[in-house]
């Protein structure tokens, strides 16, 4: 079966994960790729190790009333560009938007695809978490539906590679102001609060008003961990059955014993969890790890649209982690 998909915002980061997925998908083909200032110009401009056909697409001025013959779209666009235009998009047309419009947004699912599969089979506007948010929840949620923490006492402590910001991101996310740097910002009022305390309330029904987030930028190209301290008087083997039980038939979420590392996850689609508790002093770590491009954005994005048509939710996302 072939999927004709196209991706627009191709050129970007995310975009360009997704092109590299796709392009090794079984039953995905990319017959159409847009942006802005890089329409006109062909994929192989942009990514040199394209083979044969791929090669050569041309990507066009992105104009959602003027799409060729998909099945499904890939929005790439920086977060503000895709509201206006997905609406004017076909409802033909299966969208999964990689940016930030249209998350716990009305019409659309939020596709958190390992805690809720089921809710994204099918659908047809699905908005993926934030690379940050789907760490974090991926690693909470066991906690939180088994009661083994307090939701409205948690602090996030994350850190993040540069190629979060994009491939625009100069500036303050250039090599020279991040080299040998360890960055701290958007205290108190990082853009990704919002959707966490919405799902953290409604994984443990409880208010989630004492969230603390403190994202971090360190010197590395991919990768997300989040440290998590919460309030709670589980042990560390109560922590870790309830995620083994949680994440029992997922493809894509491990359940180590030791604290994980960034790049375990590097290059994949998959997360990593883990908890450290000290029933003592009520306390819980919970870590998280996912490649930001990867479970943080495209890798997601590609489980959503396998679950949407009603595919593998595996497929084209069995490549393993690049080491080291
Ligand atoms: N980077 C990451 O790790 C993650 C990113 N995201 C989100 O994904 C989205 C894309 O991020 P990322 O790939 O990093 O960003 P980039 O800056 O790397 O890429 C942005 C892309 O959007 C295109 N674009 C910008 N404006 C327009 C427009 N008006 N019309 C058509 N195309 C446009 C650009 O195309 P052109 O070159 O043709 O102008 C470019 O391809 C953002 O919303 C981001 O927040 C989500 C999770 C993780
Ligand atoms: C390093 C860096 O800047 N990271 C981005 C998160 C990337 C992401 O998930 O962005 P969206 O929510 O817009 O999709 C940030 O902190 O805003």
């Amino acid at each position: 079966m072939s999927i004709r998909v196209g991706i627009v915002g191709i050129s970007g980061f995310g975009g360009g994960e997704a092109l590299r997925l796709i392009a090794g998908h079984p039953h995905f083909e990319l017959v159409y790729a847009a942006g802005e200032g890089s329409a006109g110009s062909r994929l192989i401009d942009h990514f040199p190790g394209l083979p044969g056909k791929l090669a050569e697409l041309v990507i066009e001025r992105w104009d959602p009333v003027a799409l060729p013959e998909i099945d499904v779209l890939f929005a790439s666009l920086p977060t503000g560009a895709s509201a206006d235009a997905l609406a004017r998009v076909s409802r033909d047309v299966k969208i999964v938007d990689i940016g930030g419009d249209h998350r716990y947004v009305d019409g659309w699912t939020y596709g958190l695809a390992d805690v809720w599969p089921d809710e994204i089979k099918g659908q047809t506007r699905v908005a993926n978490p934030g690379c940050f948010p789907v760490a974090t929840q991926i690693a909470l949620a066991p906690l939180l539906v088994n009661g083994l923490i307090e939701p409205g006492n948690i602090v996030v402590d994350a850190k993040t590679g540069i190629s979060g910001a994009g491939r625009g991101g100069g500036g303050g996310f250039s090599f020279a102001a991040n080299n040998e740097n360890l960055v701290p910002y958007g205290l108190l009022r990082h853009v990704h609060m919002p959707e966490m305390t919405t799902t953290i309330e409604r994984l443990s029904g409880a208010s989630a008003a004492g969230l603390v987030f403190a994202p971090h930028l360190v010197p590395m190209t991919r990768g997300i961990l989040v440290t998590m301290y919460c309030r709670g008087s589980a042990t560390t083997d109560q922590c870790l059955d309830a995620a083994r039980r949680f994440y029992n038939n997922s493809a894509f979420v491990r359940v180590i014993d030791k604290p994980p590392q960034t790049k375990w996850a590097s290059g994949s689609n998959l997360a990593f969890v883990s908890y450290a508790a000290d029933p003592e002093r009520n306390l819980v770590i919970a870590l998280g790890v996912v490649d930001n491009l990867g479970k943080g954005a495209a890798g997601q994005a590609v489980q959503n649209a396998n679950l949407m048509c009603g595919l593998a939710e595996t497929a084209g996302l069995e490549g393993l982690p690049i080491w080291p």
